[in-house]
């Protein structure tokens, strides 16, 4: 590779966060203490989680301070005099006029290089928003619409980034493309489910496979193909009649450095180091929430009754259950024979590890996020029956720190929380039919079951952490 000519300047492009942090109760999780010797008695569970919370309102330390929108960025980011320019945009996971300069820039940067450069380039989640360049005619407003439409109709990321990226001339390789020949390396942190880099933040350095035909196929599905306004029609058909086809990346070289993969791996050694028999089953968990909550309660019962006198576990046909839910979930990477014979095998307290992204259908307008209301969810599961002289904790949270427009990053829940959230007057079923997880942790125990990280600087999806400990 030749020596680099140092450029003059870099573009940030990050997003304004909608939300401000709060003084909230903190759950602060201190670093994983050293591993315990050998001999040493079963670590209560989970120690990690026994940290006392600081009072409502407590305002110490960074986390608690409340924050302007997009003052984290900056504080992360810049030093004094920095040559690195920040543009910030989509609010709230929308591209808009910010996000819309931002791209603008980032292309002239990227059409003003030569075979000498090298572009180097950091995608993470959030990243389509971030780079609004609609192909003309199409206006950002239409684009706006067109993708609100499509979300609210339940199109997923996969093809809602394939319409993205037919419309746009940075997504899908166009950003490579304005590049070329300059080399580009693109740094991904992969926030989609099976890490794929012509999906993610809508590929900007990855050739699109995807066609016209794939574009028409998924309007009409979700009943939009009548109407589009005309400038998308003039596009679809141009990109259709196109001699070049799909943007060529040769001169790319794309890298996944983040991923929901990595995260729980290394949560996995974290939990070994404090002295579980630690698993991960998958990394790639999808479907609705409630079929998730069902699949974990019922994990809970199958794996315990391993850990527990027999009897007092899972029924034959709970464990029969547990595996037709999971071939519907249909997971590519599901360990989950690998998961129960590491529970049969264990000695002491185990850790089950997972991570994706479940889906919420909305139906209330109360507060919350995935990750609040699995854990709810699985919080009711738990409490249904008896699970036997078995601790449990369950814990769901989103790796940005952040989970849905609410301050938390997610929950976790014990099989006595249903039960006793009863005796507080707090009607679990009912904070679930409105979507309003997150009002239910606020009520129950003083808010000491959210899970509150700060802005962590990734995005990996969620994380999902069953812990059992037989008594
Ligand atoms: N009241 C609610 N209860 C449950 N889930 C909700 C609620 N409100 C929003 N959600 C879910 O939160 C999700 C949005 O979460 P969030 O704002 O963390 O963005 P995200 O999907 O994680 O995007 P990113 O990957 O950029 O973080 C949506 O999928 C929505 O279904
Ligand atoms: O920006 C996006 O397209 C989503 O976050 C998926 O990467």
């Amino acid at each position: 590779m030749k020596p680099m000519k140092p450029k003059g300047y870099s573009i940030q492009a990050c997003q304004r966060s909608g939300r401000s942090q709060s003084p909230q109760p903190q759950l602060l999780l201190p670093t994983a203490p050293r591993p315990a010797p050998a001999g040493t008695p079963t670590p209560p569970l989970p120690p990690h989680f026994r940290i006392p919370l600081r009072p409502p309102g407590s305002t110490s330390g960074p986390r608690s301070r409340k924050l302007r929108p997009g003052a984290v960025e900056r504080e992360m980011l810049l030093k004094p005099h920095s040559r690195v320019q920040v543009f910030e945009g989509a609010e709230d996971n929308l591209p808009d006029r910010d996000a819309l300069r931002a791209a603008v820039a980032i292309r002239q940067l990227a059409e003003g290089l030569t075979a000498d450069d090298l572009l180097l380039v950091l995608i993470s989640g959030g990243g389509s928003a971030l780079l609004p360049a609609p192909i003309p005619p199409v206006t950002l407003e239409e684009k706006q619409t067109l993708t609100k439409l499509l979300a609210a109709r339940g199109a997923n990321i996969q093809e809602l980034n394939t319409i993205r990226k037919a419309l746009s001339q940075l997504k899908g390789g166009g950003l490579a493309q304005a590049a070329y020949p300059a080399q580009v390396v693109s740094l991904i942190l992969s926030d989609v489910v099976g890490d794929p880099v012509e999906v993610i933040a809508s590929g900007p350095t990855v050739a699109s496979v995807h066609s016209v035909q794939d574009c028409l196929h998924i309007l009409n599905h979700y009943g939009l193909r009548a109407a589009l306004p005309r400038s998308v029609k003039t596009v679809l058909a141009r990109s259709d009649s196109d001699p070049h086809g799909p943007h060529s990346c040769g001169h790319v070289l794309n890298v996944i450095i983040g991923s929901n993969a990595l995260a729980l791996a290394e949560a996995q050694q974290q939990a070994e180091a404090l002295g579980y028999r630690a698993v991960v089953l998958s990394a790639a968990i999808q479907g609705d929430v409630k079929s998730v909550a069902r699949f974990y309660g019922l994990l809970t019962r199958v794996a315990g009754a391993h850990l527990t006198p027999p009897g007092t576990g899972a029924s034959v046909e709970e464990e029969a259950q547990l595996w037709e839910l999971a071939a519907e979930l249909q997971l590519p990477d599901l360990q989950l024979k690998e998961a129960l014979e590491a529970v049969v095998g264990a000695e002491g307290p185990v850790c089950l590890l997972a991570g994706g992204e479940p889906t919420v259908q909305l139906q209330g307008s109360g507060k919350g996020g995935r990750n609040q209301e699995l854990a709810l969810r699985v919080g009711a599961e738990l409490g249904q029956r008896p699970l036997g002289p078995l601790e449990v904790l369950f814990l769901s949270g989103g790796t940005d720190g952040q989970d849905g427009p609410t301050e938390a990053a997610g929950a976790w829940v014990v099989p006595e929380l249903a039960s006793q959230a009863a005796a507080d007057g707090l009607d679990v079923a009912a904070f679930l039919s409105r979507n309003d997880s997150h009002t239910f942790f606020r009520c129950f125990r003083g808010g000491a079951h959210l899970l509150h990280t700060g802005l962590t600087g990734t995005n990996v999806m969620d994380a999902h952490l069953l812990f059992l400990r037989p008594r």
